[in-house]
């Protein structure tokens, strides 16, 4: 078992890797998230869906500590208080967030731009003019192979394509050994060609990593929930928690969601 999936440095001996509990947030009244209960396994890949305003994103918000809660709990593993941590704290613990647009180094090269993600993950490397060793090189070159950018490596990043930015992204995220790695929309304005390969990139992390990608797409969700839990929101709450199959089926969901 590789660093990630155990949750190195996070206490998961009860095997959540998180856990929201009655989690509110309120803007100026209104509850953007309403009494929230999730609870995540580790080495789990769980989709999130929902319309829009369903508080998606204000989820991702919470988790990552940009925004705070006005009530309930956010644990990352057993003992890490997520609503009591700073941003750069949560971030640092382990938590890596892929935003809907890509924020890779244009000036820079593919291989340069997993390289700095590298040498921003303090655990791997002291000081930004550390240098890359043998072994850190395959590590970089195994992930250029996940996210199809192999042979790519000497591009500028400025010239990838949308969905190969999007990619290198999840790349940059990976070398920084994330213990839970969230995905908002990582399809969102991709090609149908890009969406099947960014499934089976997904795919191929399942059960190496925590994920959470909370995404629209349904064929996409469907290719990559497979068995696996997915949960659907709806004003700030939980709607519907089971299988794909099982929530396709839910009248609520249909009427709310999936139906319109
Ligand atoms: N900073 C804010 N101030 C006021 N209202 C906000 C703020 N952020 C979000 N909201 C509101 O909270 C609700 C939930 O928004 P959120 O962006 O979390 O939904 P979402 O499920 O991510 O939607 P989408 O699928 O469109 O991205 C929406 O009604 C939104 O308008």
């Amino acid at each position: 078992m590789n660093a990630a999936i155990k949750g190195e440095g996070v206490d998961t001996t009860h095997g959540a890797i998180l856990y929201l509990e009655d989690i509110t947030v309120s803007f100026d009244g209104f509850k953007a998230i309403n009494q929230l209960n999730l609870d995540i396994s580790v080495g789990e890949l769980r989709c999130i869906i929902g319309p829009n305003g369903a508080g998606k994103t204000t989820m991702m918000d919470v988790i990552t500590g940009k925004t705070r809660p006005v009530s309930g709990t956010a644990f990352f593993g057993q003992t890490m208080d997520l609503t009591s941590m700073a941003e750069y704290e949560i971030a640092h613990a382990g938590i890596g967030r892929k935003f809907q647009r890509p924020t890779v180094f244009e000036q820079h090269t593919v291989f340069e731009n997993l390289e700095l993600a590298m040498k921003m993950n303090k655990r791997v490397a002291p000081t930004l003019f550390f240098r890359v060793s043998s072994e850190q090189k395959g590590k970089i070159e195994e992930i250029l192979k996940l996210i199809r950018l192999h042979g790519e490596e000497t591009r500028l990043a400025g010239l990838l394509s949308h969905g190969q930015k999007q990619w290198l992204e999840i790349g940059m995220l990976l070398m920084q050994e994330p213990q839970l790695l969230l995905l908002d929309e990582p399809v969102a304005g991709m090609s149908d060609a890009e969406t099947v390969r960014t499934a089976e990139l997904l795919n191929e992390l399942r059960g190496k990593h925590s994920i959470v990608v909370v995404e629209h797409d349904m064929a996409f969700v469907t290719e990559i929930a497979q068995g696996g839990k997915v949960t659907v929101l709806h004003e700030g709450s939980v709607l519907a928690e089971g299988t794909m199959q099982q929530v396709q089926a839910d009248e609520r969901v249909i009427e709310v969601y999936l139906g319109r």
